[in-house]
C-alpha cells in the first residue's frame, strides 16, 4: 500500500516509512493511495470473528508489503492482552436502540490506547529491523499523552516528549503522564494551549535541525498508524448490532477530528454507516464548519471536556482532501488561507462534508445535565466527552429504527470536576492507578516559545 500527502508534493511512502514519517515532508497528512472495499458476504463473514482477529482483517492491507502477517497478528495480540475486558471494545446499551461504546479499557482509561499500544509496537519493530532511533514529540490535551507514553515507554529506540497545556489538563490526565520516571520520558507543561503545543510539533516537522541529525516521530493522530487502528471498532461495534444486514450510526466526541476519520474512512470501505455525527463542546469550529461553511478560528475556550479544546482539527484536512476531489494544490492552497484566519469552502466541498457528516454543539451546563439524567435513569456513568457524544446523538439522529452507537471515549475517573458537578460522585481509580496521588512527579513547565520546547528536546536527547 502507497500512502500519499494531502497536499500533493511530498513523495508517496510505504507503511513503515508513513509510520516513522508522521507528517509529510510538505506539511500535508498522509492518506492511503486506494482504500480496501469489502462486500457485504466478506464483512458478514466476520461477525464471530475475536477483536484481536478483525483487527488484523481489517488493517492487514493497510500494512502488508512492510510487516510479515505473524508479526503483525503477534503485535495486535501484545496490544490488545493489557485491555480490562475480553470484548476489548464492549458494548452498553443505554436506551432503545442506543448504545455506549467503551472505548476505556486500555491501560490509560481512554480512546487513545486502541491505536498507541499498536503504533509503539510496530514502531520499534520497524526501528529495530531498520537499526535507527526516533524522537517522538506528541501534543495532547489530555489522553494522547499519558497513552502514548505507555505505549512507547519500554523501547530502546524511542525518546519521548509530551507537550500539554499548563494547568489545561485534568489532575488525573497530568498525574497519568507525570508519574512515569523513565529515562526516555520528558513531560512538558507549555504555558498556552493544546492549539499552541499541535502548532510547535507541527513547526518541529517542518525544520527538523534542531535535532542534529536525530529524526522526528509522531504519536498524534497525524501518524496515519493512529487512524488505522481506530477503524477496527467501528466495524466490531456494527457488527455486534446486526451490521453488515442492517445500518448503523455512529456519535463521536471530536476535537482533532481523527477518530471520525477512522469512522468515515470505515463507511468508504463498506461498512453501511447510515450517520456520523461530530459533537463538540463549546470550541465548535467542526460545527460550525458542516452546519454552516464557517471555518474561522476563535479564541479556546477552557470546558469541562478539556481534551477536545481544541480549534485547529488536523484530520480535517484529510477529509478535505477527499471533498477537493484528492486534489492537493487546492488543500494546500486552502490550509494557507486557514492559518491566515478564516475560511469558507467552496459549494462543492461543502456538500461533501455535509452528505458525510451531521453535527451539533454541548455546552458545559448541558454536559453535566446529561451525565445527571443518564445516571438517574440507567445508573450509568458517563464522562463529559461521552456525554456530548450522546446529547448529540439523541439531536442529530434521524431514523430511530437505526441503532445509534455513541463512542465513549474515556472513562469519567478521569474527570471528577465535570462528574461532580453533575452531581455524581467520582468512582474510585482502578487497581493499577489506586497510588495515583501518592506517586511523584516530574515535569518541566516551559513558556509557550517553540525555540525554548526545542532547546529542551535538543539538550535531552
Ligand atoms: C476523551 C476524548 N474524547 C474525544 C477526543 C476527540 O478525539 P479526536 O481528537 O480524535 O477527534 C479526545 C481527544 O482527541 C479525547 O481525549
Ligand atoms: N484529545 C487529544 C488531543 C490530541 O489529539 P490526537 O488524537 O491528534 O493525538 C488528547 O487528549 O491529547
Amino acid at each position: 500500500m502507497k500512502y500519499i500527502s494531502t497536499r500533493g508534493k511530498a513523495p508517496a511512502l510505504s507503511f513503515g516509512d508513513v509510520l516513522l514519517a508522521g507528517l509529510a515532508n510538505d506539511g500535508g497528512l498522509y492518506v492511503p493511495e486506494t482504500l480496501p472495499h469489502y462486500s457485504k458476504e466478506e464483512i458478514a463473514s466476520w461477525a464471530n470473528l475475536s477483536y484481536q482477529e478483525l483487527a488484523f482483517k481489517v488493517m492487514w492491507p493497510f500494512v502488508e508489503g512492510d510487516i510479515p502477517a505473524d508479526a503483525f497478528k503477534t503485535m495486535i495480540d501484545d496490544a490488545y492482552a493489557g485491555f480490562n475486558h475480553s470484548a476489548i471494545a464492549p458494548m452498553v446499551q443505554v436506551g432503545n436502540n442506543e448504545w455506549i461504546l467503551e472505548l476505556f479499557r486500555g491501560p490509560t482509561l481512554a480512546f487513545k490506547d486502541f491505536a498507541l499500544q499498536l503504533l509503539g509496537r510496530l514502531m520499534d519493530y520497524v526501528l529495530s529491523e531498520r537499526k535507527e532511533k526516533l524522537v517522538i514529540l506528541g501534543a495532547t490535551s489530555g489522553d494522547t499523552g499519558s497513552a502514548a507514553i505507555e505505549g512507547c515507554r519500554h523501547s530502546d529506540h524511542l525518546d519521548i516528549f509530551i507537550l500539554h497545556p499548563y494547568q489545561r489538563v485534568s489532575e488525573v490526565q497530568r498525574r497519568q503522564m507525570t508519574t512515569v520516571i523513565d529515562n526516555n520520558v520528558y513531560n512538558i507543561a507549555v504555558k498556552g494551549n493544546f492549539d499552541d503545543c499541535q502548532g510547535m510539533v507541527k513547526s518541529s516537522f517542518a525544520n527538523q535541525s534542531f535535532l542534529k541529525g536525530a529524526k522526528l516521530g509522531a504519536v498524534n493522530s497525524i501518524n496515519w498508524a493512529r487512524i488505522m487502528a481506530q477503524i477496527v471498532y467501528y466495524f466490531s461495534s456494527a457488527l455486534s448490532v446486526g451490521a453488515p444486514h442492517r445500518k448503523v450510526s455512529f456519535s463521536v466526541p471530536t476535537g482533532n477530528f481523527g477518530d471520525i476519520f477512522a469512522g468515515y474512512l470505515a463507511k468508504k470501505m463498506g461498512l453501511p454507516i447510515d450517520q456520523l455525527v461530530v459533537a463538540t463542546n463549546q470550541n465548535d469550529i467542526l460545527h460550525r464548519v458542516i452546519a454552516e461553511n464557517d471555518m474561522s478560528r476563535q479564541a479556546l475556550n477552557v470546558t469541562l471536556s478539556p481534551s477536545m479544546d481544541i480549534m485547529v482539527s488536523s484530520n480535517f484536512e484529510r477529509l478535505l482532501f477527499d471533498a477537493h476531489n484528492r486534489d492537493g494544490v487546492q488543500v494546500d492552497e486552502l490550509m494557507a488561507r486557514f492559518n491566515k484566519g478564516d475560511v469558507t469552502l467552496n459549494d462543492k466541498a461543502w456538500s461533501y462534508v455535509k452528505e458525510h457528516f451531521d453535527s451539533y454543539k454541548v455546552d458545559d451546563k448541558k454536559t453535566c445535565e446529561v451525565i445527571a439524567d443518564v445516571f438517574a435513569d440507567t445508573q450509568y456513568l458517563l464522562d463529559p466527552h461521552t456525554a456530548i457524544g450522546l446529547e448529540a446523538a439523541r439531536h442529530c439522529w434521524k431514523d430511530k429504527s437505526v441503532p445509534m452507537i455513541t463512542l465513549a471515549t474515556a472513562h469519567p475517573v478521569k474527570f471528577p470536576e465535570a462528574v461532580e458537578k453533575a452531581g455524581c460522585e467520582s468512582p474510585s481509580l482502578p487497581e493499577h492507578m489506586k497510588d495515583l496521588f501518592e506517586r511523584k512527579e516530574s515535569y518541566d513547565v516551559l513558556d509557550n516559545d517553540l525555540s525554548a520546547v526545542q532547546a529542551f528536546v535538543a539538550k535531552n536527547i
